[in-house]
């Protein structure tokens, strides 16, 4: 699992590092700069063969500092440098300081103005890294210079730790600071471990590539709140030789009313792909017809109203529910979720189902238990959690709007997007970034949130935990989406999901 620390944690495990005395701050700073250069030379190894122009802009603290080793590592290969700073040298830190002077043995130093690019073939972005604490004003010209590329493509533009302008927790552009003023780069490099900024909100956009150097810092644990990247329980996805269909679970997915069977069809659906031993799905008898037209393998039920419902589930095999999709704001729709909740087994709550309780959310709350996970996408995440959403905009990360939204549901919360953040109500937190080379944008189709939550109800039932369900719910999905590629509908999600496990069991 690949942990994702934040500035403050990287800030925790720099400073037990150097106090330590196993290293100091200037030599992790000469790591850093030596990791951004041979990242560099890795990503475009025509650079390393022949020097070029090179333009590093560096800011007022450490990662200004960085920017100055880089300046003489480049120089040493034989590139020319221009080096310029935002900023007072005399008030840089101590570091940062001692990098500056070892420059200016060599080269000048330019207040940071209008520098010409157009002849530079690669510019480092060394200005803020993760010590950028407001909106940043200033940049526009600079920022907008770099977003001209020659025809060939350059300059190159590399953030060093993590693009000027971005929060390196958020991944937002701090204070609200317009994105014409921040820098884009094509590649940035990182220490230690990757920080949450780089895969929630505008990071993956803003960073390009991104790659994580080592910087010998591994003795220095990562902290147990660390949240980690979503990953597969592949071993738990296998299914027993000797197992029979109930000792894979019984999924009962709630559908809505006649013509609005589509969602809960595709939910019941990812369901039986994902391995559940049964699935049935329940519909009001009207929609009987139109269903069994539609349903081989999946079951059918007929669920009048929540009466009905709390009978059919008096069969203990029903061990994981699913119920939202298609279900419509029908005025059942709450009785019907409370039902379905009121039973206590594993269950998805999704689309209609969350957004029923928009004008209440505290009823949903009440009857939520930890063995729910709760699929929002940011809509419906806003209508159940206002305040939290607020906090969101005003720039709280994603990871820490979940944790709170999972603390006061007392339930697993997955909010969805290309920057799905999944969270437990003990505050365990995972990204499953649809980013950098794990990119899905097909997926932003109709129904794909469907056979998610179908995903999800699927490995509830095989026994799966909640959070351990939506983390390898998540990334199924995902790479579903990314083993069809251009042309994906959600009907092919389920579809595809075999070859995804086929490959994963080699
Ligand atoms: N933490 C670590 O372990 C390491 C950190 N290193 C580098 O150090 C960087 C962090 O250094 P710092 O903490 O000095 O932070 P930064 O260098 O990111 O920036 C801090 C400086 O910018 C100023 N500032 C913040 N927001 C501003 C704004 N909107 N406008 C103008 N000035 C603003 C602050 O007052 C401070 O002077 C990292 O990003 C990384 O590049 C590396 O040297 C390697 C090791
Ligand atoms: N650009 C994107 N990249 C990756 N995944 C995406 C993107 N846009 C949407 N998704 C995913 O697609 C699904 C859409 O779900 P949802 O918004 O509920 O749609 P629907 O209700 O139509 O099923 C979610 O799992 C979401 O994370
Ligand atoms: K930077």
């Amino acid at each position: 699992m690949t942990d994702l620390i934040t500035a403050a944690q990287m800030r925790g495990i720099e400073l037990a590092a150097i106090t330590s005395g196993v290293v100091t701050g200037l030599e992790l700073m000469e790591r850093a700069g030596r990791g951004v250069v041979a990242a560099i030379f890795e990503e475009w190894p025509e650079f390393a063969q022949s020097g070029g122009r090179a333009v590093v802009l560096c800011g007022p603290g450490n990662n200004g500092g960085d920017g100055f080793v880089i300046a003489r590592l480049l120089r040493e290969w034989g590139w020319e440098v221009e080096v310029c700073l935002w900023g007072d040298p005399a008030r840089l830190p101590p570091d940062a300081k001692a990098n500056y002077e070892r420059w200016c043995t060599f080269g000048a130093v330019h207040p940071l103005g209008e520098p010409v690019f157009e002849a530079a073939e690669l510019v480092v972005d060394a200005l803020f890294g993760t010590g950028l604490t407001r909106k940043l004003e200033g940049l526009e010209k600079t920022a907008l210079a770099l977003k001209g590329k020659s025809a060939a493509g350059f300059p190159k533009v590399v953030a060093v730790d993590v693009p000027s302008g971005l929060s390196a927790d958020s991944g937002r552009y701090v204070g609200e600071t317009d994105v014409d003023a921040c820098i884009s780069a094509d590649l940035t490099v990182s220490f230690h471990r990757a920080k949450t900024g780089h895969y929630l909100a505008d990071g993956p956009a803003a960073c390009g590539r991104l790659v994580i150097e080592d910087i010998g810092l591994d003795a220095f644990c990562v902290p147990e709140e660390a949240v980690c990247l979503a990953g597969p329980n592949v071993e738990r996805l296998q299914k027993r030789g000797d197992a029979h269909k109930f000792s894979h679970g019984h999924a009962f997915v709630l559908c809505g009313g006649v013509g609005h069977g589509g969602a809960a069809r595709l939910a019941a659906r990812g369901a039986l792909r994902i391995g559940a031993g049964l699935v049935t799905l329940g519909c009001p008898p009207a929609a009987i017809l139109e269903n069994a037209c539609q349903l081989n393998a999946v079951m059918l039920a007929r669920v009048a109203d929540g009466a009905g419902l709390t009978e059919i589930l008096e069969d203990s095999r029903i061990n994981a529910l699913c119920v939202g999709p298609g279900l419509g704001s029908r005025a059942e729709t709450r009785g019907l979720v409370r039902a379905v909740l009121l039973a206590r087994r594993a269950s998805v709550v999704d689309a209609d189902g969350l957004s029923a309780f928009a004008t209440a959310p505290a009823d949903l709350f009440e009857v939520l238990h930890e063995a729910c996970v709760l699929t929002p996408h940011a809509g419906e995440f806003a209508r159940l959690f206002p305040d939290i959403a607020e906090h969101l905009s005003a720039g709280c990360t994603k990871v820490d709007a979940v944790r709170e939204a999972a603390a006061r549901a007392g339930s697993v919360v997955l909010l969805k997007g290309a920057d799905t953040v999944i969270a437990t109500p003990e505050g365990r937190a995972c990204i499953n970034a649809a980013a950098y080379e794990c990119a899905a944008p097909w997926l932003a189709t109709a129904g794909a949130g469907d056979v998610l939550a179908g995903f999800i109800t699927g490995l509830l039932a095989r026994g799966f935990a909640p959070y351990e369900a939506a983390q390898t719910a998540a990334w199924l999905h995902v790479d579903c989406a990314r083993t069809f590629g251009a042309g994906l509908i959600s009907e092919d999600l389920p579809e595809v999901l075999p070859s995804v496990l086929r490959r994963l069991h080699g």
